[in-house]
């Protein structure tokens, strides 16, 4: 095990900040008063879990473990740690500080589903084992990796839904997004739950995320005229001439006299510089009466050269109607110009988008191929936490429950087994938790399935497969990790996969129908009389 973080070998976490200090101090004061009591090495268990999914939906995505198992490589607390420490509690015992110093995960085995997994209320998507201490201390930083990562997912993979499979999607958050950590992690987590690629250039370089861009309207802005071009040429061709002759032709019968000519010779120097990249961003001055024609004479230019511009991105207005006027003018382009591809020529529409106007546009009807989200999906405007919580729900073998006026708060206690029953067509039916020692259910054996608080609420099930959800992902004893972490692309297919297999209505955006999580017979009997035997009988009078 590492004495410091330059000595950790394999998986560290991405970002620096990451370690066993980034914890909330209430862990470090009940470590201390677990240690001062001798309690420190019982043996705990913790479920980490949400109770309600996110964006009044009915599904979320389970992001962030690689992060974790990251984190359990790594944890330890430096000598400057415990140090700062001392200083924050002069009260707290020598020997504490000592323990503290030597503190690691080897004890630790995390149970976790699988990265991109689709995932439901009350099912534990990590639990965690071993000394109570250490589990207490573990509570912040999991949660911290887990909560963003799966609610930007999870955001992802709904913007994906509502934009349909067939279009590319691209994360534009960086500027806007909740700092360098928060910009990262949703160039990552978006990728996974969906999008095609960011416009975060570290992302690509630390993450593998594909990187993609068009251009702003400063490029646009900063020229005036052609007189800024000083080499007119492309491939040995006087460009700027050949693009001023289709400017002095009717283009679909737009453009002509009205277009500005700072901004077409803006699409000129920028194609220049990519000549197979060139994609204009068509709404500096008009849309319709300067910009898409000024594309059009430098993509009719391009191809005369040889290349094929890529397409035009649009910025501002009522996307539905700008798209399909931009399409019928490229379609009308290619008829006159006798160039097909015009006409499926890739329009990219950005500006403050969401998942309500992805359905909108939807319903309206438009021509977009691309969308360019920032904004929206980075800060997850629409809900901005996901609600995960750490709860204790065994101690030295114990199971244990925290009981709530709210039923949803109640834990289901002890440690259990998760499974995902499946019906016909691998299509699944409901989650279910055993009590731990309770049999696996079996394929083509029924099996009652019991809401764990709403005693009317009860099927018997008949699965034709069961998963079982959870795996051991770390095991201290036997030196970390138990497996390779996948890359970001089999988490993506995780989701993809997930996503297909799941009942449809679950996903809809309109009363989508709630999956169920359900438990067995013994562990809704235990829980039950947990409950009864914990909850205090109120003195009426
Ligand atoms: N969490 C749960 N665990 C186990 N059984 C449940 C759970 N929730 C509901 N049930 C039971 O599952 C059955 C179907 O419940 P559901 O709420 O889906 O009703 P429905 O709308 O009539 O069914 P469906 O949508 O499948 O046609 C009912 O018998 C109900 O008691
Ligand atoms: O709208 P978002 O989903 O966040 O997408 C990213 C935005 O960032 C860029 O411009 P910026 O917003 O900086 O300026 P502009 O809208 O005034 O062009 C881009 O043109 C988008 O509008
Ligand atoms: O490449 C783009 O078009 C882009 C990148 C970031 C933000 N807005 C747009
Ligand atoms: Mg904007």
């Amino acid at each position: 095990m590492p004495t410091s973080r330059e000595d950790v070998k394999g998986l560290v976490p991405l970002n620096i900040l990451v370690s066993a200090l980034l914890t909330d101090m209430y862990q470090i004061t009940m470590s201390y008063a677990y240690w001062k009591a001798g309690r420190h090495n019982e043996n705990a268990v913790f479920d980490l879990f949400f109770r309600k999914c996110p964006f009044k939906g009915q599904f979320a995505i389970f992001a962030g473990l690689s992060e974790v198992i990251a984190l359990m490589n790594s944890f330890t607390f430096s000598p400057s740690d415990i140090a700062y420490l001392r200083t924050v509690l002069p009260h707290c015992e020598e020997a504490f500080f000592d323990w503290l110093g030597q503190l690691d995960c080897r004890n630790v085995r995390l149970y976790a589903l699988e990265e991109g997994s689709l995932c439901f209320p009350r099912i534990p998507l990590i639990r965690v084992e071993g000394p109570l201490a250490v589990a207490q201390l573990l509570e912040t930083p999991l949660l911290n990796l887990i909560n963003y990562p799966s609610l930007i997912a999870t955001n992802a993979a709904r913007l994906r839904l509502a934009a349909g499979a067939d279009k590319t999607l691209l994360e534009f958050g960086l500027r806007r997004a909740q700092g360098p950590d928060g910009a990262l992690s949703a160039s990552r987590y978006s990728y996974i739950g969906g999008f095609n690629g960011t416009s975060n250039v570290l992302a690509g370089k630390l993450i593998g995320v594909d990187i993609r861009g068009t251009h702003a309207h400063a490029f646009v802005q900063s020229y005036t005229s052609f007189e800024q071009i000083k080499d007119p040429t492309l491939d040995g061709k006087d460009f700027v001439a050949i693009v001023k002759g289709y400017r002095d032709r009717p283009v679909c019968g737009k453009g002509s006299g009205s277009s500005n000519d700072g901004e077409l010779a803006a699409f000129t120097a920028y194609a220049q510089a990519f000549p197979d990249g060139f994609v204009a961003l068509v709404d500096t001055y008009d849309t319709l009466q300067s910009g898409v024609p000024n594309f059009l004479c430098v993509a009719l230019a391009l191809d005369d050269l040889g290349h094929r511009a890529l397409g035009c991105r649009l910025d501002s207005g009522d996307l539905s109607y700008l798209s399909q006027e931009v399409r019928k003018m490229t379609t009308e382009a290619a008829k006159t110009f006798n160039r097909p591809f015009l006409a499926t020529t890739n329009i990219v529409a950005s500006n403050d988008i969401n998942e309500e106007s992805l359905h909108y546009l939807a319903d309206q009807g438009h021509a977009i191929d691309t969308f360019g989200i920032g904004t929206n999906l980075v800060t997850c405007q629409a809900q901005p936490a996901l609600g995960c919580v750490y709860k204790l729900v065994s101690i030295e073998g114990v199971p244990r429950i925290k009981l709530s006026q709210t039923t949803s708060k109640i834990t289901i206690p002890g440690r259990k087994a998760v499974y995902r029953l499946l019906g016909a067509d691998r299509v699944p039916i409901l989650d279910i938790m055993l009590k731990d020692g309770e049999e696996p259910p079996q394929p083509g054996v029924p099996i009652l399935a019991r809401h764990p608080f709403v005693a009317t609420k009860r099927a018997r099930v008949t699965p034709t497969q069961v998963v079982r959800l959870q795996e051991m992902v770390w095991d201290g004893q036997a030196g970390g990790a138990t497996s390779d972490m996948p890359t970001i692309h089999e988490v993506r297919a995780t989701v993809a996969k997930g996503l297909k297999e799941i009942r449809q209505d679950t996903l809809q955006r309109l009363n989508p129908t709630p999956y169920k999580v359900s438990v067995s017979e013994g562990l809704h009997d235990f829980l039950h009389s947990l409950w009864e035997k914990e909850a205090p009988i109120r003195e009426l009078s």
